[in-house]
């Protein structure tokens, strides 16, 4: 039989919080990690020793991040405001991307349906092949469907500042008590004290508290060379091999099945804007920064 999954719920001051079947320990990591090159992280899955206060092994990962360090991530919220503050689609096409290029399903949420239409977004994602969620409180539309996401996954919440990420993670997990508003700022639990990356379990899941990915660069999370970038499109699959030259960037050249697909409605536009400004940031890059 497997033996029960132990995994890092926090690290802190290179002591790692470890849950087990029989609780939290308190652990430290062998030596050899650092040999490696490896830091242990969030997400970690891990061996003990038999005394249970060493990490012996860190089980291969399915993806890692540096900022912030989680590893094993399988589905990132990625939350919206129809208002307050107005949406980019380019932060949220950039950040869809980065996570399909690191393997994790990405899934948009759109909050504050109830000021302003959703209607936008959802035209805008509807052939994108990203899920897109329409909360609604009053009739808590949206949250059961966020809680399936979440069953049986290691989840993260990312968006910009105000979107309203606290107040959906209230909804859902009111046992994490996260403070809303502008009130969390000023009392400096917002974006501008930095605190550990720490893993719950809730809703038959569990959930990476990520201070790191609140108002989050895309950058931060990865840098897609300009090549893979089609490949963090889903909508963009279908039409691939049917371009007229091969390697086409999908960019100006002459018969392209991407663009064309695009003038027929059938990839969005706001999607392909964004491929066009992500694929000439990588362009621009320079080889240090890749
Ligand atoms: N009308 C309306 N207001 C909302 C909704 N969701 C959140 N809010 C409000 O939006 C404000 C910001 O919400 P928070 O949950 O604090 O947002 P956040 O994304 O956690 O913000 P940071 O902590 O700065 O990252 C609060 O005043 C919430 O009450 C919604 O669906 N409708
Ligand atoms: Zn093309």
């Amino acid at each position: 039989m497997a033996r029960a999954m132990k995994y890092i719920t926090k690290g802190i001051g290179g002591f790692y919080y470890v849950r087990t079947p029989d609780g939290i320990v308190e652990c430290k990591a062998r030596g050899i990690f650092r040999k490696r090159g490896i830091t242990p992280v969030a997400g970690d899955n891990v061996e003990l020793s038999a005394d249970g206060s060493m990490i012996d092994e860190i089980l291969p990962r399915k993806n890692v991040f540096v900022r912030p360090p989680v590893a094993n991530l399988d589905v990132l919220f990625i939350v919206a405001s129809t208002t307050q503050p107005v949406p980019s689609t380019l932060v949220l096409d950039e950040l869809a991307a980065a996570a399909i290029y690191k393997d994790v399903q990405p899934v948009f949420v759109v909050t504050k349906a109830d000021l302003a239409t959703a209607d936008k977004l959802a035209q805008d994602y509807a052939t994108s092949g990203i899920p897109l969620i329409q909360l609604h409180y009053e009739t808590g539309e949206g949250l059961d469907t966020i809680r399936e996401y979440i069953r049986g996954h290691l989840c993260a919440f990312c968006g910009n500042s105000g979107v309203g990420k606290s107040t959906l993670l209230n909804a859902l997990a009111p046992e994490l008590k996260r403070e809303t508003g502008q009130i969390s700022q000023k009392l400096g639990r917002g974006r501008h004290t930095t605190r550990e990356v720490e893993i719950f379990e809730v809703c038959g899941g569990r959930l990476a508290d990520t201070p790191g990915f609140a108002s989050l660069e895309a950058q931060k999370l990865c840098r897609i060379p300009k090549e893979d970038l089609q490949h963090t499109f889903p909508d963009f699959e279908p039409y691939f091999g049917q371009c007229r030259f091969t390697g086409c960037s999908h960019r100006s050249e002459t018969g392209c099945a991407v663009r064309e697909a695009v003038d027929q409605g059938k990839i969005s536009k706001t999607r392909y804007a964004s491929y066009l400004t992500m694929y000439e940031e990588a362009n621009a890059r320079k080889e240090w920064e890749k």
